[in-house]
């Protein structure tokens, strides 16, 4: 499905990923974990078309994404959400047209200047913030909502592009464990019930294990592990962080309770979360 080729990105004299190759053949959760530096999210960019590869090939169902241009370049950006670390809404805007916002590329160049939705897409953005279990906030100006919120809205705003992929970079790290908890549930329940890919760069390790079906470790831009989350032992995070023999895990966690096992455990309800967790947020 998707397939990296020799993925490389050279700023200046630094080569922040270095010939990356490995494929994902199946609807997944992927977790990509490493030090600051590592190269997670220079990676997660060359995917979208965020930041150019210098060199490689990344392929989507055969077809090379990193040489599309003008309206196909900007149908994969649309085909491929992203979801970013400091939520990137409008924090003027109600909830409900920064969630519309993602509906732009699927509109022409008119109606896309002059952000002009219509009631498909209202309705839209109101069943992805429900999902969300936020549908209440929908008319609140977005710089109102807590940080888990604004997180939220940002996924409904992924989830209403229809996306084949979505990329999350460092989703939680801006979040309290358990606001992180309500996004990462509803991140796997995307992945679980639309069957899509997710890929999540993660500072900790325990939340990649709680979350993922696979992890991929990388260090100095290079990938050094690559396999499932049981494989994540001690010492490959040791290597995978450059850590002696000091290293402690607690050092990479967010204490995330995880409230159910990973793969297959997730409840597949209509919400991403349960009632009682989304009142607490
Ligand atoms: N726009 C840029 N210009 C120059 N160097 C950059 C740029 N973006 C990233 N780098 C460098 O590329 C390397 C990889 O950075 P990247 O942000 O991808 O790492 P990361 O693993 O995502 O780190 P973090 O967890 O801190 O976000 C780093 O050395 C960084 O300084």
């Amino acid at each position: 499905m998707i397939h990296f080729e020799g993925v490389t990105k050279q700023f200046g004299n630094r080569v922040a990923v270095d010939n990356v190759s490995f494929s994902i053949d199946a609807p997944q959760m992927v977790g990509i974990i490493g030090r600051s530096g590592a190269g997670k999210s220079t990676l997660l960019r060359m995917i979208n078309r965020l930041t150019p590869a210098t060199a490689g090939r990344i392929l989507f169902n055969g077809r090379d994404v990193l040489s599309l241009k003008g309206g196909e370049k900007r149908r994969w950006q649309r085909d491929c959400a992203m979801v970013f670390q400091q939520f990137n809404l409008v924090p003027r805007l109600d909830v409900v047209t920064n969630v519309m916002l993602g509906r732009l590329n699927t509109h022409g160049t008119l109606k896309s200047m002059f952000n002009i939705f219509g009631k498909g897409d209202i309705d839209r953005a109101l069943s992805a913030l429900d999902r969300l279990g936020i549908v209440q906030e929908a008319v609140k100006r977005a710089e109102e909502l807590s940080g888990g919120q604004q997180q939220r809205v940002a996924i409904a705003r992924a989830l209403v592009q229809e996306p084949q992929l979505v990329l999350a970079d460092e989703p939680i790290a801006s979040l309290d464990p358990m606001n992180a908890q309500i996004v990462m549930d509803a991140l796997r329940e995307i992945h679980e019930r639309d069957g899509k890919t997710v890929i999540c760069n993660l500072h900790t390790l325990d939340t990649a294990r709680a979350y993922c079906d696979r992890v991929i470790g990388m260090r100095d831009g290079v990938i050094v592990f690559d396999g499932a989350p049981e494989a994540l032992t001690t010492d490959v995070a040791r290597e995978i962080y450059g850590a002696d023999d000091s290293f402690n895990e607690a050092a990479t966690s967010t204490a995330l309770d995880a409230p159910r096992q990973r793969a297959g455990a997730v409840p597949l309800s209509a919400g991403a979360m349960t009632p009682a967790a989304a009142a607490a947020v």
